[in-house]
């Protein structure tokens, strides 16, 4: 077993425990070493556990808060995962933390990779928390399955990578398993019965690169914390 599960009865439960447990880990690291890094993934999964992160009284001055992948639109945009983070998470007793973006100001997301790689060096590994969603194709970040790119980013040494999987309206601009496996605490947080049976299906399944979530759960890296609700 490369990982642990939790489940709860309802996604406000489980909002409130990971929210919790996650508050835990950044105090600790924030006492430990000053400061502490969270990466938080998009989608629509993530809001109610924003808003409790949101409402945790800890020193969010000394936290970095990046997402684990980006669309590459405008902040602006509804699509936007650092707009997303600004929204519902940034904001009440964590509207001081540090946010960094992934977009930059270039056109294509080749172009601004390198600036990207930077401003996430710039955080530190190993990350203290990264937590993770995952959709029914089996990607996680922006590590999809369709990606012509998904071979060479799975094998990268650079900490983001440019995507353009054929299913997704927009490039996406990702953290990739060197820096998501280098962090302190890693979860994933799924919610459904469709997640539920596709994370069976990737724990089954032998083929990384048909279900690139396994990256995050056979690769090195701390132990998988996954928290499910229906
Ligand atoms: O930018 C993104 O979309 C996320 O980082 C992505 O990896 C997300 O976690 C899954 O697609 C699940 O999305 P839902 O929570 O909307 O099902």
């Amino acid at each position: 077993m490369a990982h642990d599960w939790f489940e709860f009865p309802d996604r406000d439960a489980l909002a409130a425990a990971l929210g919790a447990r996650i508050g835990e880990r950044l105090a600790e690291a924030i006492d430990t070493r000053k400061q502490a890094s969270l990466v938080v993934s998009g989608g629509r999964t993530p809001v109610r556990l924003f808003g409790a992160l949101s409402k945790l009284p800890l020193n969010w001055s000394s936290i970095h808060v990046l997402p684990a992948d980006e669309r590459w639109v405008d902040e602006q945009e509804a699509a936007s995962n650092v707009g997303l983070i600004r929204r519902e998470l940034v904001r009440d007793q964590a509207a001081a933390a540090h946010v960094i973006s992934l977009k930059t100001p270039h056109t294509l997301p080749e172009s601004g990779q390198m600036v990207a790689e930077a401003r996430v060096a710039e955080v530190g590994f190993p990350l203290d928390v990264v937590v993770l969603g995952m959709g029914n194709d089996g990607h996680t970040a922006s590590l999809f399955p369709d990606a012509p790119e998904l071979t060479g980013v799975l094998d990268s040494d650079h900490a983001c990578e440019v995507v353009r999987p054929p299913s997704q309206p927009t490039a996406r601009m990702t953290l990739t398993p060197v820096a998501l496996n280098n962090a302190r605490h890693q979860f994933l947080h799924i919610e459904g019965d469709d997640k539920r049976e596709t994370f069976e299906r990737a724990i089954a399944d032998r083929d990384v690169e048909a279900m690139p979530v396994r990256t995050v759960l056979f690769d090195r890296g701390p132990r998988l914390q996954v928290y499910w609700s229906p």
